[in-house]
């Protein structure tokens, strides 16, 4: 890892859209996230908001347009833009027979943290989240609510500076839906850009610098 670049974490969609054969995903959208800052992205089913995480994240080619990360194309490929991207969106890969601080362990360790102290830092984020005391269970053994808090540790355990997030508020009851904006607002406040899709009016008042309405695509 240490050969890779590091970039910042400015984040630019300059006329992005999306259409595969005669449909559209994407209508042409502009997008400036910078470190600091909380981008919200809001719109009606199907309006587009994923498909322009998956654009930003480098997962998905635009039809139109451009998308950088850190002032390099949006490709999942390069990997300084890999490294500097940690995402939540869709259904994370995990092993029936890892624990879910084993989980955190092999991410956090993979990301280049001292192996030694991975299982402290993965225990503590647990418990930031308020599943601490599920570090020991397997992830077929959870609500769908502890899922979701632990898809999120999955997603915050590795070194970032942009956080992009597919409606993080899924399937969380209210007091945990204040936990996470807990969680992100320090993120942000730390200087990690974050780009999130969310159907929630709190959790966007209390994450938003800036609301990205997306119009349904026709
Ligand atoms: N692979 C695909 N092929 C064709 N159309 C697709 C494909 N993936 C998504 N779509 C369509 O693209 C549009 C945008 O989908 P997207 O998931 O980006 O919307 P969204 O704003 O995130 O919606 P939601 O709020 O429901 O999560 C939808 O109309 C969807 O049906």
């Amino acid at each position: 890892m240490s050969r890779v670049a590091v970039l910042t974490g400015e984040v630019r969609a300059v006329a992005v859209s999306k259409s595969i054969a005669t449909t559209t995903l994407l209508e042409p959208t502009d997008l400036t996230a910078d470190p600091g800052e909380g981008v919200v992205l809001r719109g009606p089913n199907g309006s587009g908001k994923t498909t322009l995480l998956r654009i930003i994240g480098g997962l998905l080619e635009p039809t139109t347009g451009t998308a950088s990360v850190g002032g390099r194309p949006a490709d999942e490929r390069d990997p300084a833009v890999r490294a500097a991207v940690a995402a939540l969106i869709g259904t994370p890969t995990t092993y029936r027979d890892l624990t879910l601080v084993d989980h955190l362990v092999l991410v956090d360790s993979t990301w280049g943290h001292d192996p030694g102290t991975s299982d402290q830092r993965g225990l503590q984020l647990l418990e930031s989240l308020g599943i601490g005391d599920l570090d020991d269970r397997f992830p077929h053994e959870l609500s769908s609510g502890q899922e979701q808090l632990f898809r999120l540790a999955l997603t915050l355990t590795r070194p970032s500076r942009v956080l992009l997030l597919d409606e993080p508020e899924q399937r969380l009851d209210t007091t945990k839906r204040q936990v996470v904006a807990g969680l992100l607002r320090a993120r942000v406040d730390e200087g990690a850009t974050l780009v999130m899709a969310c159907h929630d009016p709190e959790l966007t008042a209390a994450l938003a610098t800036r609301v990205v309405d997306l119009a349904p695509a026709r």
